[in-house]
């Protein structure tokens, strides 16, 4: 069987691309760059002061000090005609140009102003200061931003400030959900006898909306081959499908069946993991299917791990794979497991480390223990014990 590790590096090698496409800057929140930036203008555009103050010439002060008749006043927005000469100083606002001849912005803080004259006393004076050169902060054809950089905040400013408006991004991924079982009921009803409602569409649609998909619910099929050939077909037009239950050994487990008879290539079924082993994963000519195992927990660790990365992988992006980060066990835990084992946990920043608690679990369809989750620890093969202030990996639960 394969470990998740392998079954990880199987989902990036067919992960495939999104198609690109040129989008308003306002929608590209959370997508991926598909192109190189170069800037094709300074910023900023013209040396401009840092603070509300005085233009002044450094030459002019000594020790911080000097009484200057003010000639002006420069706002921001205002392009300066003014140019200072010795003795003189300019009234100058956050974000204006610089006057020529001026060298330096002294703080209104540090100035008392009489009539036409100010008298300044700034202790702390310094050549230059208060004042961004031109360029500083980027130059004409400097590459800013590369192929495959998530765009969040900062990006999109950025783009803004180069009044790059339609970047050209990886298309948004469109993902769809189909739930099978002939137990299953939409959460609206009332369930029969032998009956449970629908809770892994649930989750994988609200996981899916915070990682910036766009999703659509394909609702429940029964464990009926034909309405499933059916409904997987109209799921095969997403460019991620994701099914849940009938993927094991089970009498009515058609799921994998069905699949390959529709021309889904499988990758790969089972994983040495728990909960999740029964994962199938598969690829069609323009998108992947993930047959998730039913168990709900289970389809919280298979998205986590697997669905989560193709999702990235197809956005180019560079940290595609889950990303485990190392804490302190609070107390000694006895995790027999034959199956690397994703167990829910509480994870606490402490002074200077991650440390880690495993919650009370009982097993894959216990998801409301991973309610109080924040992360997934893992556990390793094997039948030791793990003492107290062992470093374990987790992979962090990000509710955000
Ligand atoms: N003989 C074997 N039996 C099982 C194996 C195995 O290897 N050999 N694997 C076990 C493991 S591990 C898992 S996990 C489950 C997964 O089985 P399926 O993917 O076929 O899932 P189902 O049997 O359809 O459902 C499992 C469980 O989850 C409940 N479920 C299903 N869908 C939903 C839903 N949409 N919302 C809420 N709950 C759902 C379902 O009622 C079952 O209780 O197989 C083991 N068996
Ligand atoms: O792998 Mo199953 O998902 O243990 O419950």
């Amino acid at each position: 069987m394969l470990t998740v590790d392998e079954a990880l590096k199987q989902i990036l090698s067919h992960a495939g691309r999104q198609p690109t496409e040129r989008a308003p800057l306002a929608d590209v929140g959370g997508l991926v760059l598909a192109e190189e930036i170069v800037s094709d203008i300074d910023s900023p555009p013209f040396a401009k002061s840092l603070m509300d103050g005085y233009a002044v010439r450094g030459a002019d002060l000594v020790e911080g000090k000097a009484t200057l008749e003010v000639i002006g006043e420069l706002a921001a927005g205002r392009e300066s005609t003014l140019s200072l000469g010795p003795g003189t100083a300019i009234q100058i606002m956050t974000g204006a140009p610089i006057p020529t001849g001026a060298d330096a912005v002294v703080m209104v803080e540090r100035s008392n102003r009489e009539g036409d004259q100010v008298h300044l006393d700034d202790a702390s004076f310094l050549p230059n200061q208060n004042i961004m050169p031109r360029g500083r902060e980027l130059t004409s054809g400097q590459r800013v931003l590369e192929p495959g950089w998530l765009l969040g905040g900062p990006e999109c400013g950025l783009l803004a400030t180069l009044g790059r408006v339609t970047p050209l991004v990886h298309r948004r991924p469109r993902l769809a959900v189909l739930a099978t079982g002939d137990e299953i009921v939409p959460p609206d009803q009332q369930p029969a006898s032998g009956q449970i409602r629908n809770s892994n569409e649930s989750t994988v649609l609200a996981l899916a909306q915070r990682a910036g998909v766009d999703v659509a619910s394909l609702g429940i099929v029964g464990d009926d081959t034909r309405k499933l050939e059916e409904l997987i077909r109209e799921g095969l037009q997403a460019d991620v499908l994701v099914l849940t239950g009938g993927v094991s050994a089970g009498k009515k487990d058609f799921v994998p069946e069905v699949l390959e008879r529709l021309g889904v290539a499988k990758v790969f079924h089972h994983v040495a993991l728990k909960p999740g082993k029964p994962v199938w994963f598969g690829r069609h000519a323009d998108g992947l299917v993930f047959g998730l195992p039913g168990n709900p927990v289970s389809v919280l660790v298979c998205f986590e791990l697997f669905v989560r990365t193709a999702l990235r992988a197809r956005q180019s992006r560079a940290d595609a794979l889950p990303e485990l980060v190392p804490a302190t066990l609070t107390a000694d835990w006895h995790y027999p497991t034959r199956r690397e084992t994703y167990h829910p946990a509480r994870m606490r920043m402490t002074s200077s480390a991650w440390e880690v608690t495993p919650l009370p679990w009982f097993g894959s369809p216990d998801l409301c223990a991973v309610t109080n989750a924040n992360g997934l620890l893992v556990g390793p093969v094997t039948d030791q014990l793990h003492p107290a202030g062992s470093v374990m990996s987790v992979l962090p639960l990000r509710r955000d």
